[in-house]
């Protein structure tokens, strides 16, 4: 688990590493430009490309002196430095790495806070200008020069984060942010880099080391983390030897209505291929020919809802294409009245869910919700940003002691000890009809074999977005989600062999 640190926070683990390996701050910062260069090498290849590294005055703009002057030593033939003197506040590092540029006689152009910029003639723009120093929105020259920058739409490379992004904090709609293709971020990614709105001014990160002291980070106090796949390795047991299907649980399905069999079937079988021992679906009557046919190892329970024997699952989910009438109602108050083992509740028993405050109290603690954005803002009520978000997944699930999964490009997880659990694995290929459902069956499973509950929501979503980069490999741009239902045992395989 790594854990997300704020800008303070980074500052101070860069103060911890240059006194404690020990390391001069100017070396820390040649380290972090040779880390960002390294990687910059693989995605502008060509030594002719016109680079032009804007830099400011800080540190971040002292990385952008010492990039342009190694990739000119890598023989990039065309990189001038453009220095936006938005202060006259120089930091050391970056008066030092000045002095290096200009003694290998790079062009440098320096602008003042009433200059007007000309129009960029290189292909590929550094953005060096701030980093995690920002302490305000832009404003002023800054603000004009960028807004500039980005109207013309070229290739951006950022340094550490966009000028302009916080870190940790949200930025209002209307402020103004270098727009970039990619961002080379140190050590970790910056929060707001997992949540959505950085969308409109991120494509893509990668993260290199720069040699922090990962001692010290970790130490540090964060209720953030991201999931390895060492953390999912660490929770997965081996199948013993005489284990048998009584060893592996038998999970109950709740879901699908006539037109929405579907969403049955496909979390009956992600569950199934999951490794539940023993997997049944609770279904309407017409959707028998279906079940039996798709999934002949799936059971079926059908008829009244007072004739479920619960006692006989270790695990149940409900809600995947169930519907909000009144007969769907029924089940899901049957199943807070009478199941006591652990539970998943997704898509429309959420909805019902926030429709009746009154059920959503008798959820039984350590229960595992799987909502998406809109089905958390029904929940939960309206947020105006995922900051808000974040915080309200915290606070609903440490009062409620639930697992709250809030699924999106990287899905967060609330555990009720307040940690928020970031996840990676997955792809925009996974962006289609189906998909929740084919997590919700793989998190029951995962249950139903006595996984914790915490253990199931961190290890379903991880091996979900897992199964989705392997498929993406394998060719698939769209991820059909009975493809992954089907992949999701491979999976489970290799990141068990590679312990
Ligand atoms: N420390 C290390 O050893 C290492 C650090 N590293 C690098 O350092 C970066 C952080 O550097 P940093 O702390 O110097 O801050 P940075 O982002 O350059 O900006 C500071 C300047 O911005 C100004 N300013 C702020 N907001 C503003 C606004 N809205 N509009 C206008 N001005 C604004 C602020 O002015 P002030 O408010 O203080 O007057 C100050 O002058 C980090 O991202 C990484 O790239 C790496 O080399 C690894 C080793
Ligand atoms: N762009 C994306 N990147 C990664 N995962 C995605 C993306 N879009 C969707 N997913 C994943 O697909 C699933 C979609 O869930 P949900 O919206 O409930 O779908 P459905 O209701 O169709 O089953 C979630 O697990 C989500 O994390
Ligand atoms: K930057």
């Amino acid at each position: 688990m790594q854990k997300i640190i704020s800008a303070v926070q980074t500052r101070l683990a860069d103060q911890f590493t240059i006194a404690n390996e020990p390391i001069a701050s100017i070396d820390l910062m040649e380290r972090a430009s040779v880390a960002f260069v390294s990687r910059f090498i693989e995605e502008v290849p060509l030594k002719t490309t016109m680079i032009a590294v804007y830099c400011g005055v800080g540190n971040n703009g002292g990385d952008g002196l010492a990039i342009a002057r190694l990739l000119a030593a890598k023989s990039y033939m065309n990189v001038k430095v453009i220095i936006l003197q938005h202060s006259f506040k120089t930091t050391i590092d970056f008066e030092e790495n000045l002095r290096r540029v200009q003694q290998l006689k790079l062009p440098v152009h320096i602008f003042q806070s009433e200059d007007v910029l000309p129009i960029e003639t290189s292909e590929v723009i550094i953005d060096a200008i701030l980093g995690s120093g920002l302490n305000k929105p832009l404003e002023g020259s800054l603000k004009k020069w960028v807004e500039q920058l980005n109207q013309q739409k070229k290739h951006v490379i950022a340094v550490d984060i966009p000028t302009g992004m916080f870190a940790d904090e949200p930025n209002s709609a209307d402020s103004v942010v270098v727009k970039t293709d990619l961002v080379i971020s140190f050590q970790r990614p910056k929060l707001n880099f997992l949540l959505p709105e950085s969308a409109s001014v991120i494509k893509r990160w990668h993260v290199v080391d720069i040699g922090l002291d990962e001692h010290f980070i970790q130490s540090c106090e964060s209720e953030l983390a991201l999931i390895e796949e060492k953390d999912i390795q660490s929770i997965l047991k081996k199948r013993d030897n005489f284990s048998h299907k009584g060893t592996y649980g038998h999970s109950l399905i709740i879901a699908g209505q006539e037109e929405t069999m579907g969403a049955a079937l496909l979390t009956a079988e992600a569950c199934l291929n999951t490794g539940s021992g023993l997997t049944t679906a609770y279904v309407p009557s017409l959707g028998l020919v279906a079940l039996n046919t798709r999934l002949p190892e799936v059971m079926a329970a059908i008829g009244e809802v007072d004739k479920i024997q619960w006692e006989k699952y270790s695990a149940v989910a409900i809600g995947p294409g169930l519907g909000t009438d009144d007969h769907s109602i029924e089940i899901l108050k049957s199943t807070l009245k009478n199941f006591r083992g652990p539970c998943v509740f997704d898509a429309d028993a959420l909805n019902v869910l926030s429709a009746d405050s009154s059920l959503l109290d008798l959820v039984p603690e350590q229960s595992v919700l799987t909502p998406h954005v809109k089905e958390f803002d029904r929940l939960f009520g309206a947020h105006e940003n995922w900051t808000q978000r974040v915080k309200t997944m915290q606070k609903e699930s440490t009062e409620r002691e639930l697992i709250i999964v809030l699924k999106n490009r990287y899905t967060l997880i609330a555990s009720p000890t307040g940690m928020i659990y970031f996840n990676l694995t997955g792809t925009p290929a996974m962006a289609s009809g189906g998909m929740g459902d084919v997590l919700t069956g793989i998190i029951v499973s995962l249950l139903a074999q006595g996984y914790s509950a915490i253990q199931a929501a961190m290890a379903g979503v991880y091996l979900h977005g897992k199964a989705g980069n392997e498929l993406e490999e394998l060719g698939y741009s769209v991820i059909p989600a009975s493809k992954l239902a089907r992949r999701i045992n491979k999976t489970i395989g290799k990141v068990r062999s590679t312990k």
